[in-house]
Formats: C-alpha cells, sequence, structure tokens
C-alpha cells in the first residue's frame, strides 16, 4: 500500500509536464436528443425484420462492457475488438464512426449514449455496452453498467487515473459488477516505461479502494489504435487477444437466476410503425417465453399490463428470453410514450411500484470524490435505481432524537427513509446510487418497503 501511495504521488508530478487529453465539457445535449441517440442504441437489439435467424445458445453468454474516463479510449478499444474477432468470423467488424454514430458524437468526438453490440470468443457469447465517459453522461453509463456482468476499464497511459475512472469503478461495483479487467491504453504515446509500471500500481491501488481485487486482476497494456489501424501488433492485435483472454478467465460466467419470476428492467424504448413498442434491456431473473403476459412497473403506482408478443436480441428471434440476455421485447397494445427507462417489465403479481423504503446508506467521504459537508434531514438529491433516475427526498427514521439538528457527515453510515417524487419498482436488496451536482455522494441498499 505504502509503495502504491508513494507512486501516485510520483505519477502525479511525472504527470504535471504531460499534456493531458481531456477535453472540456461543451453544452448537454436536450432530452430529446438523447432519446433519439438511446432509440438508435436499442436498434441493434431489435430489428424491423419479420424472417431472421434465430439466436442459438451454443456458447455461455455473458454481458461486458467498456468503462472510464473521457477520451482514454474506450469507443477505440470496442471497435478494435470487433476487427480482431472478425477476422475470425466472430463478430461483424464495427468502425468507430460506427459506433459514435450521432451527428453530435461525431462533432464533438466524444460518446453520449452507450452503444451495444456483440461478439464472440471460442468460448463466449459476449454482448458489450460501450460505456460515455463524460461526467454529463455519467446518467447513461449507470444504465449501461447496470446490465454488465464484468468490465473493461480503460485508462489511457499518458493520463493514469482521471475522476470519472474513480467514479466508474465505484459505480460499477455498486451496481454489482464484481470483476474488473484493466485495459492500459495508449502506450504507443509512453516513452517512459516507468511511467506504465507507476499507471499499473496506481490501478492496483484503486481497484483494492473500490472493492476490487487489487493483486490478480489482470491488467493489459496496450494501444487500441494501433490495434484498430492494425499497427505495431506487439502492442495492437496481440494485445487485444491477450484481453479477450483476460476477460474470457477472469470474467466468470454468472449463475442465472433462471428460476425466480421474470424480471428486466428498462434501459431503452423505440417503437417500430406498425407494429408497437419495443423495450430493451438485460433480463435479470427468470425466463420469459413468447406470448406470456407481463406487468410494466414503475413511474405509475398501477402497473401496465401488456403480453410479450415477440423477442429478439442483435436481431435474431428468441423463443424465451432468460437471465443474462441483452433482449428486446415487443409489447402489443402500449404506446412509445408510456414506456420509460427505469421502469422493469415483471411477471404479473412479483413486484410493486414504492415509493417510500427504509435504506441503509453509505456517504462517500471528500477523498473518494462526495461532499466536502455534511448533510441534515429532508436531504434532496438524485437516486440511481437500476436503470432509473428519480428525485428522492432522504430524511431520518421516525423517532430520531433531534432531527432538525442531526448531520450526516462524509464517511458515515447512516440508516434514512426515502421518499421517490415517483414510485418505483422497488424490493429489499436493491442497491442504488445518490448524486448530487454532477458527482456520485453517496451508495445505499433497500433494507425495507414502507409503501
Ligand atoms: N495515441 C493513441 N491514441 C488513441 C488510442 N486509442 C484511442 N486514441 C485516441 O483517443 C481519442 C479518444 O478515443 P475514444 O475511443 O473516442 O475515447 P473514449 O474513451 O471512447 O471517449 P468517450 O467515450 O467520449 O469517453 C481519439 O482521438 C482516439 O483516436 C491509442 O491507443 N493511442
Ligand atoms: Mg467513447
Amino acid at each position: 500500500m505504502a509503495t502504491w501511495k508513494l507512486a501516485g504521488a510520483v505519477l502525479r508530478g511525472l504527470r504535471q509536464s504531460a499534456q493531458s487529453s481531456v477535453r472540456q465539457g461543451g453544452p448537454t445535449v436536450s432530452p430529446l436528443v438523447s432519446g433519439a441517440l438511446r432509440a438508435g442504441n436499442a436498434r441493434a437489439v431489435y430489428g424491423n425484420i419479420r424472417s431472421m435467424a434465430s439466436y442459438t445458445r451454443n456458447k455461455p453468454h455473458v454481458n461486458i462492457g467498456t468503462i472510464g474516463h473521457v477520451d482514454h479510449g474506450k469507443t477505440t478499444l470496442t471497435a478494435a475488438i470487433t476487427k480482431v474477432q472478425a477476422t475470425k468470423g466472430m463478430a461483424n467488424f464495427h468502425e468507430y464512426a460506427a459506433i459514435d454514430k450521432a451527428p453530435e458524437e461525431r462533432a464533438r468526438g466524444i460518446t453520449i449514449s452507450t452503444a451495444h453490440l456483440e461478439y464472440e470468443t471460442a468460448n463466449r457469447h459476449y454482448s458489450h455496452v460501450d460505456c460515455p465517459g463524460h461526467a454529463d453522461y455519467i446518467k447513461n453509463m449507470i444504465s449501461g453498467a447496470a446490465t454488465m456482468d464484468g468490465a473493461i476499464i480503460v485508462v489511457a497511459a499518458s493520463d493514469g487515473q482521471m475522476p470519472q475512472t474513480r467514479e466508474h469503478l465505484l459505480l460499477a461495483r455498486q451496481v454489482g459488477v464484481q470483476k474488473i479487467v484493466v485495459f492500459v491504453n495508449k502506450v504507443d504515446a509512453v516513452e517512459d516505461p516507468e511511467m506504465l509500471e507507476l499507471v499499473e500500481m496506481e490501478m492496483r491501488e484503486l481497484l483494492g479502494t473500490y472493492g476490487f481485487d487489487s493483486d490478480e486482476t489482470p491488467i493489459i497494456m496496450g494501444s487500441a489504435l494501433c490495434a484498430l489501424e492494425g499497427r505495431r501488433p506487439e502492442i495492437g492485435e496481440q494485445k487485444i487477444e491477450e484481453l479477450l483472454k483476460a476477460v474470457d478467465e477472469w470474467i466468470p460466467t454468472p449463475e442465472r437466476d433462471l428460476d425466480k419470476p421474470f424480471l428486466m428492467p428498462v434501459e431503452d424504448v423505440f417503437s417500430i410503425s406498425g407494429r408497437g413498442t419495443v423495450a430493451t434491456g438485460r433480463v435479470d431473473r427468470g425466463i420469459l417465453k413468447k406470448g406470456e403476459e407481463v406487468e410494466l412497473v414503475g413511474v405509475n403506482k398501477e402497473p401496465i399490463k401488456t403480453t410479450v408478443t415477440g423477442m429478439e436480441t442483435f436481431k435474431k428471434e428468441l423463443d424465451s428470453a432468460q437471465a443474462g440476455d441483452n433482449s428486446g421485447l415487443l409489447l402489443r397494445g402500449v404506446k412509445r410514450e408510456d414506456v420509460k427507462r427505469g421502469m422493469v417489465i415483471a411477471k404479473p403479481g412479483t413486484i410493486k411500484a414504492v415509493s417510500k423504503f427504509l435504506c441503509s446508506i453509505y456517504v462517500l467521504s471528500k477523498e473518494e470524490g462526495g461532499r466536502h459537508t455534511g448533510f441534515g434531514n429532508h436531504y434532496r438529491p438524485q437516486m440511481y435505481i437500476r436503470t432509473a433516475d428519480v428525485a428522492v427526498g432522504l430524511k431520518f427514521p421516525d423517532g430520531t432524537p433531534d432531527v432538525d439538528g442531526k448531520m450526516v457527515n462524509p464517511g458515515d453510515n447512516v440508516e434514512m427513509v426515502a421518499e421517490l417524487h415517483h414510485p418505483m419498482a422497488i424490493e429489499p436488496g436493491v442497491r442504488f446510487n445518490v448524486r448530487e451536482g454532477g458527482r456520485t455522494v453517496a451508495t445505499g441498499l433497500v433494507t425495507q418497503v414502507q409503501g
């Protein structure tokens, strides 16, 4: 630990002279535009074709994705992976511009919405979500990460860890990602090999801080750009091979909850004219067959009843959607505007929309990127639950002495009562993040539903 801390200090010194490639935040996109962007991605999962191939479950399926600070090379790496796997017939090559395809993404050179794509290795079938690194779009990152079984964190060797390297590790952990593989990118742009060693030490320290295995986590160093451009295979293509091997070996195929009642949090929604509304997301638990009835739970007090008349994964037809699948469900008789990201699609009668619950909260310290000051009763931040984000009021439980004078300080663990602005599908054991003023300030767990 002591050496890591020291390494961190040395590295920070080194970096003062190094040029940072971090871009400044520009104007944010309007909700309308970002809605359109998201729908574009949902269409990767569900096509508008009536006759299509069926999805064959001949390999275990795992959901992964790229996370990390803005500009560190997540989209370039995603494109490079598909390029390398395409040469073996295990992927369709997605060019960089085909992943960041929205006009605003191209103009600003950043990822705004998540992009979903698929590829295979010899051992497994992967669904991959490329997340935005920019702090303004963390909402999209959280809902993308909520679908991952494991993640690749990309960190540029030229910059080392940056604010969203840390925040993404924290959020990934909090949404249930257990295992991470580190890709130290842009090694072509770094001349001093000592710099790479320091980045590795610093990343190991960070992994430990956020509850990941600091010693055993694989760290691969390479250049996504070289791999994509077919240059310097020793840091390009070969490193992509090493990365995929590490992902195959280090990220376990999760045990899926196939026996529990079906539940899928909605990540994206779009409509196909003449056919209906499609909701996409990663199935959390259970199995659903075509033609079965479901409920859309959340936002409204009462669920919306509907029937699933079609299901697909990456434009391939599914007979049933099961825990772990990244799927699109065609919903009968439901309007596009009635389905919202953050709702869940569940087996009827198995989960309720509630507004009020008891929770256990950990308030991040200043050093962890949290608040510098405490907060009191009736604190009103934004809560992120599964793929949802909703305004919340947090207050101390009834009977707390001196409620008006009581403060919760950074670094504290506290039990509080949460009241959501609108009801969501909540049950004990569900984890959430709390954000305010553009940063994550607390994480928590639902302990008891109150109504
Ligand atoms: N020198 C060098 N540049 C790279 C490498 N990988 C990516 N880049 C460049 O870094 C810039 C950012 O790459 P992106 O892949 O868009 O980064 P990102 O992490 O997806 O960025 P956001 O999604 O906006 O957070 C681009 O100009 C890339 O060409 C690399 O291995 N070496
Ligand atoms: Mg990107």
